[in-house]
């Protein structure tokens, strides 16, 4: 009977105790949740999840809503989308390659969140001559059907020719200083580019893609390349031993790489992200070069040496074929003709770098 008395007049206890843990709990989780959405970075970078995840939920909403079908061919596990080429990175970034995805599937997503793209080129100098042909050809095969503000940063905005844009498309003409050689260009486009996160682009745009002006557009690029980081592998290094790619290698420098470290030889012109990856890219690029630069000392390929040092340490979550930065004339230099116009694994070339 003791016994019983004891167990019972204990019950009331331990349901206090369960009931003060369940309260903390309950006050810990709002807590972490309150600082994830107070958080602005957080914010920015969840607010496209977010957003789609409030969509589904109204889809879903059990009023009965009609679910659009959605009828695409069936992915089969057993039957990869490319044997001739890998299309995954050992820490499970994909590899964009023609034949890998379905555009329509991933045009669904995106088109739920509304996405907004900005597309960042340089032309100072002479380097405006390529802007007509460059933008010309994003018109026709740029994230169509999207939202795209082309940023443009010159020192003769007079020179952007205008021709005429897709309806939610539109240029932004910036003024930069006309630096005094291509050195002193290199080293600022990242300086500008993380400047202008700040100022404008957090505001305007949910994904960056950084692109040099001397190339055109030949095939559809659209949301497929969009991802929190990606590189783009360089047309000339992507088959090479890591030992022969063109890293810098000298201890002094900020962009040093070891023999024997290296995943990819990625290349400077075009690489991307969302705004928020793409500002700390830039600044870190940055504030590299201006270590280098106050050791008197610069990176064999500039600021490519730099991005490839970064893209190194900060994996990338989508990896673009060379498909993305074809080019011919190096194609041709390097003997392999025979086996063509192009490699076989190259099936369509969709940014061709053309001086
Ligand atoms: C084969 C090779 O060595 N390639 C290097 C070279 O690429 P590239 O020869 O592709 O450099 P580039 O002349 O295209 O310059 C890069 C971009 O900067 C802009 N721009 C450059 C110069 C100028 O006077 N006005 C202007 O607007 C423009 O957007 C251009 O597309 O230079 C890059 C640094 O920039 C990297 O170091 C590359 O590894
Ligand atoms: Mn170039």
């Amino acid at each position: 009977m003791a016994q019983l008395v004891r167990t019972l007049s204990e019950k009331p206890k331990s349901y206090l105790l369960r009931q003060v843990i369940f309260i903390l709990l309950i006050a810990l989780s709002l807590a972490f949740f309150g600082y994830c959405y107070l958080n602005p970075r957080s914010q920015k970078l969840e607010s496209i999840q977010a957003r789609a995840n409030k969509i589904v939920r109204k889809i879903y909403h059990p009023q009965g809503v009609k679910l659009r079908r959605r009828v695409f061919p069936q992915p089969n596990v057993l039957r990869p989308s490319r044997r001739d080429v890998h299309v995954i990175t050992p820490w499970l970034a994909p590899i964009i390659w023609e034949g890998t995805y379905n555009i329509d599937i991933l045009n669904e997503q995106f088109r739920l969140q509304n996405t907004t793209i900005g597309l960042i080129v340089f032309a100072i100098k002479k380097h405006v001559i390529y802007l007509k042909r460059f933008l010309e050809t994003a018109e026709r095969y740029f994230m169509v059907g999207y939202k795209v503000n082309y940023y443009i940063f010159t020192d003769r905005p007079d020179h952007v020719p205008r021709i005429p844009l897709q309806n939610g498309r539109q240029v932004v003409i910036l003024k930069v200083q006309s630096y005094s050689h291509s050195q002193n260009m290199s080293l600022h486009r990242m300086e500008v580019i993380s400047n202008f996160s700040e100022q404008h682009f957090y505001r305007e745009v949910d994904y960056l893609v950084c692109a040099d002006v001397d190339m055109k557009f030949t095939e559809h690029v659209g949301v497929e390349i969009l991802a929190s980081l990606f590189g783009t592998l360089h047309p000339g290094f992507y088959g090479l031993n890591r030992t022969n790619f063109p890293y810098e290698r000298r201890p002094q420098s900020q962009a040093q790489i070891p023999e024997d470290e290296g995943d990819f030889y990625y290349t400077g012109a075009l690489f991307g992200g969302s705004v928020p990856e793409v500002h700390r890219l830039t600044k870190a690029c940055h504030q590299a070069m201006m270590v280098d630069k106050d050791n008197r000392i610069e990176a064999v390929r500039r600021e490519e040496s730099h991005l490839n040092k970064y893209l190194l340490y900060h994996k990338p979550s989508k990896v673009l074929s060379p498909e993305y930065s074809w080019d011919k004339q190096m194609w041709e230099n390097t003997g392999n003709q025979q086996l063509g116009d192009l490699p076989f694994y190259i099936k369509r070339i969709r940014l061709l770098i053309a001086k």
